[in-house]
């Protein structure tokens, strides 16, 4: 039924594959990145089990005492003490032809001693088999000799270490070389490769949407919701039905055509009509789909496809998505979308699969310019500027500032900037609210003439931007090793952001592009004069039925230990793949491994995409794997016990962190519902509370700045009660440290003590706020003098 790679992972593999986020940090060390712009980055050891020798990985077996084994040995040869037994078996560990052999027999030292102390600890405790009891009781005679222990040894070693006696069948589950070979469908149709590739805003998707549209069937298949939506829009609004799929949505193409507002006016950009989402898996499903990559659907034949951002093929995390695509789909012409250093990969690859490979070159179709002063202050952002961040904390701390600077200017009688609007997008915010805040940015009668956002906004998206600031070039990465690292972004980064400026067609004849701190211009003029680096490997990731074969050979290991072997014995050809990081997976395997579930419902539990940082989100995972696990649906009923529902509107930023929070659960819930029907039956009843959240989310963007006004408030009140306890506390003589103003919490000390900012990042900020407190005041000091003098 399963036949490979290809149909596993679309019907288990998620859409949203989070960055993975392993759960220890070790050390901070402060180092230089080797070749990169020079800039001091932050390095975060993190827990790493597979690293070195795979026989770490392996875990002994408790091997069992045959019930058989009813000491005859000590009938026939007598009792051996146990001293002497200790002594024999020592004896034999130390020998190095003992070494030798067993490395032979594939126990390397690290398997030999773990070995050796469950043979020792064996022989110890339990009867011997009367065989091995009279070879002991030989060699003790000194009618033996204690290399003769070696088979008996060697068979312990076996039942403790059982993939000692599959290993050649695992690697042979494991062997990776040929994926191309995994889609015998694929292979029979005579493909025709098409490469657009070009630098952003050259029209390559343009291009190759032209003939996804033309054509009788097509598929386009991106990197994030947010195009797979723009497209879907753009499809229907062309008058070619089309459907959208990702993880945790199928939206039918005649919604749009029923229900979207004919007037509408953005042209690219994607439109609010989230709120129509009707479950659309019962309609006859239209020849066009747009969906995001992992859902691509390789059973289905097309005249056209597209796969964008081909160079996401490289990605550490999620580029066998685009690898199994490109090999799996089922397409006459299939359309890759990207930069131009992916050419050679995807040339390799067409070689492997004999396919012709057409190559068509854009150039960019406005101007882009970078600017030769950085912003240095707020008072500087114009309509139409986009600042990007790379984290959220960074835009609540944008959001600190431009609301402090507006206390500020009204203090200067300086009104004329406040009340601005700005659209905020980040990647965590539901899919609703991100296209509500583009369509206000977008909308060029909106008094909506800014944004901040995240690299959410980074890939493909049109979006009216005039102007893009990096607000700084510094992003957590997890490197090829699985670790996570503070790094200056990549060259490929900042040119997709820089990127947005400037989008053919829009309001913007001319990109501009500068940085928010005039130190970072450099390094961001270096970053935008290069061209990317070439993608030279593509990704690969293990399948559902493959793990399932590893866990026949090896019942007794837990599937992140299977997962870690298979990463250790695969064989890929390395010129042209790689294994994927498969962190996240672990991390998800780990945490669930406790509870009894069958080993397919676990490896979907396991791809599950979900933001491992979020303790809330983690805990309500486990809590419905433990529910799937008793075998009791998970009603909507239940889920509002969970999280609580309804939920007021939030008031301070902490409440908007958690609504964000319960919103990745119901996405959660519906990505479980498409591969768990029965056990998650109330998919479009937490999809009406999906929109409804999507809804308070939304009202709570809009007045971000009063919720981090609050948020101030009540980290002062909880203060003032402190310092109240404290003074009482001290008064009656139980306490006496005293607790100046400076000891209150402020929002950013409770951003530093929840782990959503650094204390690094904070200090740079109060820095920075003080710098221009002082700034600032430096005119209404000297002014107050001077009236004083007067
Ligand atoms: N020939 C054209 N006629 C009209 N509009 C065009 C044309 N080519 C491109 N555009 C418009 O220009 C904008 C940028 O084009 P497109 O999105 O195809 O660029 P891209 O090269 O794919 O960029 P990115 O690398 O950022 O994905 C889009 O809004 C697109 O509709
Ligand atoms: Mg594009």
């Amino acid at each position: 039924m399963y036949k490979g790679f290809t149909r596993i992972l679309s019907l288990y593999c998620a859409d949203k594959v989070q960055p993975c986020v392993p759960p220890i940090l070790r050390n901070n060390v402060l180092c230089t990145r080797k070749g990169g712009p020079n800039i001091g980055y932050i390095f975060l050891r993190t827990k790493k089990h597979d690293r070195g020798s795979p026989s770490a990985l392996f875990v002994p077996v408790p091997v069992k005492p045959n019930p058989d084994d009813i000491n005859i040995g000590a009938e026939l040869s007598g009792r051996l003490k146990k001293q002497d037994l200790l002594k024999i078996l020592n004896k034999f560990y130390q020998k190095p032809e003992v070494r030798v052999l067993a490395s032979e027999n594939g126990l390397d030292d690290q398997l030999l001693h773990q070995a050796f102390l469950s043979f020792r600890r064996h022989c110890l405790e339990h009867d011997l088999p009367p065989d091995l009891h009279i070879i002991i009781s030989d060699i003790i005679q000194g009618a033996g000799h204690v290399d003769d222990l070696f088979p008996y040894f060697l068979r312990h070693a076996r039942q403790a270490f059982p993939h000692l006696d599959c290993l050649d069948d695992l690697k042979k589950i494991s062997d990776l070389r040929t994926p191309a070979n995994w889609y015998p469908e694929a292979r029979s149709i005579n493909r025709k490769i098409i490469f657009h590739a070009g630098p952003t805003n050259s029209g390559k998707t343009y291009h190759a949407l032209e003939r996804f549209l033309s054509a009788k069937s097509g598929v386009y298949c991106g990197p994030l919701k947010l195009l797979a939506t723009e497209i879907y829009h753009k499809s229907n609004k062309h008058g070619t039905p089309c459907d959208l799929i990702t993880g945790e949505e199928r939206r039918h193409a005649s919604l749009y055509t029923t229900l979207t507002n004919p007037d509408e006016k953005s042209v690219d950009a994607p439109t609010d009509n989230h709120c129509l989402q009707i479950d659309a898996t019962e309609l006859t499903p239209s020849s066009h789909v747009a969906c995001t990559v992992e859902m691509t659907s390789l059973n289905n034949r097309y005249e056209v496809a597209i796969i964008d951002e081909i160079q996401m093929i490289g990605d550490r995390g999620r580029g066998w998505a685009w690898t199994r695509a490109i090999l799996g789909l089922q397409a006459d012409e299939i359309h890759l979308c990207g930069e131009a250093g992916a050419v050679s990969l995807i040339e390799e690859i067409c070689n492997a699969t004999g396919e012709e490979l057409e190559v068509r070159n854009y150039k960019r179709l406005t101007e882009l310019k970078v600017e030769d002063t950085a912003l240095g202050s707020l008072d500087n952002v114009k309509p139409g500027d986009c600042i990007v961040c790379f984290n959220k904390n960074d835009i609540y701390s944008y959001w600190a500032r431009r609301s402090l600077r507006i206390q500020r200017q009204c203090a200067c009688t300086l009104t004329h900037t406040r009340g601005q609007e700005v659209a905020v997008i980040y990647g965590s915010l539901p899919p609703g609210t991100k296209l509500a805040q583009a369509n206000k940015f977008n909308d060029p009668n909106s008094s909506c003439k800014v944004m901040v956002a995240t690299d959410a906004i980074g890939l493909g998206i049109n979006l009216s931007i005039r102007r893009i600031i990096f607000y700084s070039l510094i992003k957590p990465v997890v490197n090829d090793d699985g670790d996570k690292e503070m790094d200056v972004i990549s060259i490929s980064q900042a040119l997709q952001i820089a990127g947005r400026a400037g989008r053919y067609g829009s309001a913007w004849e001319t990109g501009y592009v500068t940085t928010y701190k005039p130190e970072d211009l450099a390094t961001l003029k270096t970053l935008l004069s290069n061209t990317p680096d070439p993608v030279t490997q593509a990704g690969l990731h293990p399948t559902a039925e493959q793990m399932e074969l590893y866990a026949y050979h090896l019942p007794h290991a837990s599937l992140s230990s299977l997962m870690d072997i298979f990463v250790h014995l695969c064989t890929v050809d390395v010129s042209l793949y790689f294994m994927c990081n498969t962190e996240a997976f672990k991390f998800l395997a780990e945490m669930i491994q406790h509870v009894p579930l069958p080993l397919r419902a676990r490896y979907v539990f396991c791809c599950a995409p979900i933001n491992n940082k979020l303790p809330f989100v983690c805990a309500t995972f486990l809590k419905m794997v433990r529910q799937y696990s008793r075998n009791e649906p998970l009603t909507k009923n239940w889920l509002s016990n969970v999280v609580d529902w309804p939920l007021p509107s939030p008031k301070t930023i902490m409440d908007l962190v958690h609504l964000e929070s319960v919103f990745d659960v119901l996405e959660l819930y519906l990505w479980l519902s498409y591969r768990f029907p029965d056990m998650f039956p109330d998919a479009k009843l937490v999809r009406d509370m999906e929109v409804e959240l999507d809804a308070i989310i939304q009202q709570g963007i809009f007045q971000i700045t009063r919720l981090l006004r609050n948020s101030e408030q009540v980290l002062r009140d909880d203060a003032q009660m402190e310092a109240l306890r404290d003074k009482r506390m001290s008064r009656s003589g139980s306490h006496l440290k005293p607790k100046g103003d400076d000891s209150k919490p402020k929002l950013s000390e409770l951003l530093v003590a929840k782990g959503l900012i650094t204390p690094q990042m904070l200090k740079k900020l109060q820095q920075e706020l003080a710098t221009n407190s002082t700034d600032k005041q430096k005119p209404e000091r000297s002014r107050n003098n001077r009236n004083r003098r007067k």
